[in-house]
């Protein structure tokens, strides 16, 4: 059975539908939505020759046209941006017609952007298709791509107008994509909810080896934290930044490794979460146990979560402070980071002395050697 979460926003209100066979039943999911029957969908080169004949056959009478980009987080940036724009005015898509991101996280962030600016923005629909896509970046509505100074720096908030997150899709994912998403499913365990890291220490293993009511139900409280802070602060003037849990640290790592596939995003975010909660206990916020608990669980199932993980050169912890210096939480010039009280106590402060900070990093820089 489908589950379905309201992400409730006013006029930008939608829902989330999660669940098996959805792809096959894309037409009476997305006929509803359309003036006339035309989409126009964007997918990258891994996805479109596994999945998008489905998605062919699942729109039934709806016109379907389609660019296939590079699969990798380089292509969010602005060459792919620039094209995918200059594809959907070539195909005429009107203010009224719907665009389709038929993939992870990376479509999903440029073709929400493109979405945004098209005509002065129209409406998109995710179908995610990564298991970081469907817990996080379909949702929300934050878009964008990268630049060289930093991640994500160049976007607008965008929201789709519906999320299809099909379960199945997930069975052809690389091991290691999958487990990348599942960085950001820890993140809610450990940002807000105790008793959902408790679960995934339980089900964890389970998921990964791809029982689908265990993932379904994973994604299903993953989107579901997500919708009630993005309910409650759909710009990230407050709590939203709590959605940032362990990126501060892993954006600084992926723009370092030159978001290469020398790391995920979702393995930053891993590394970034044990670092964050190694902060919290060097800061005397939560007991010596939360750090080792989290370390634990996230090796258990085969994350990366320590510097030593990263192949080749890193900069030094100066070059790295340099690089978190450019993250959009930044405030009046001073950065700040999610850290916690323990598991799903997370808090957003500005208040970490610069050389706690770098003494963290040089200790794990040193682990490396
Ligand atoms: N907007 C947000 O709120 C938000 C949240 C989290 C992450 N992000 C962004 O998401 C991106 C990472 O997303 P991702 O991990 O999905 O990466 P991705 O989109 O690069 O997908 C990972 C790999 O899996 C392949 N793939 C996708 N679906 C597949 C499938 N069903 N079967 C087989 N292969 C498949 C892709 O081709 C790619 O090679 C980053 O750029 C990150 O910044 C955005
Ligand atoms: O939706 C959010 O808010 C998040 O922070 C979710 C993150 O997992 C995601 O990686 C997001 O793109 C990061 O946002 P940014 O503003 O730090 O670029
Ligand atoms: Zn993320």
């Amino acid at each position: 059975m489908d589950d379905i979460v309201s992400v409730n926003l006013g006029a930008r209100s939608y829902e989330v539908c999660i669940g098996t066979g959805l792809l096959a039943r894309a037409e009476a999911q997305i006929a509803p939505l359309l003036r006339r029957p035309r989409v126009a969908v964007v997918t990258d080169e891994t996805v479109g020759p596994l999945h998008l004949d489905a998605l062919r056959a699942g729109l039934g009478q709806i016109e379907m046209v389609s660019l296939t980009l590079p699969a990798g987080e380089s292509t969010k940036s602005w060459p792919h941006f620039t094209r995918t724009v200059e594809w959907l005015l070539e195909q005429k898509v009107e203010r009224k017609d719907i665009v389709i991101a038929f993939g992870g996280g990376v479509i999903g962030d440029l073709v929400g952007f493109a979405a945004s600016v098209l005509r002065r923005g129209v409406r998109f629909v995710q179908i995610p298709t990564t298991l970081l896509a469907q817990v996080d970046s379909s949702v929300g509505g934050k878009t964008g791509i990268n630049s060289v100074v930093g991640k994500n720096l160049i976007g607008a908030f965008h929201q789709p107008t519906r999320v299809l997150a099909d379960i199945d899709l997930l069975g052809t994912l690389a091991p290691r994509d999958f487990l990348a998403g599942y960085g950001e499913v820890a993140k809610y365990g450990l940002l807000g909810s105790a008793s959902f890291f408790d679960w995934l220490e339980r089900n964890g293993p389970a998921l990964a080896q791809g029982d689908t009511a265990l993932r379904q139900e994973a994604v299903r409280r993953s989107v579901q934290m997500k919708a009630d802070i993005v309910e409650r602060d759909e710009t990230e003037e407050g709590d939203r930044a709590l959605l940032n849990l362990g990126h501060t640290f892993g954006h600084a790592l992926e723009s370092a490794t030159g978001y290469s596939d020398r790391l995920l995003h979702g393995e930053g975010v891993s590394i970034g979460c044990a670092l964050a909660f190694e902060l919290s206990q060097r800061l005397g916020l939560c007991a010596q146990e939360a750090p080792s608990r989290v370390r634990a669980h996230l090796r258990a199932m085969g994350m990366k979560t320590d510097l030593s993980d990263i192949a080749g050169d890193l900069p030094d912890a100066d070059g790295l402070v340099a690089l978190m210096a450019q993250d959009k939480k930044v405030l009046d010039g001073k950065l700040r980071f999610i850290l916690a009280r323990g598991i799903g106590q997370a808090f957003v402060t500005s208040e970490v002395p610069a050389d706690t900070l770098k003494t963290l990093l040089q200790d794990a820089l040193a682990s490396r050697a």
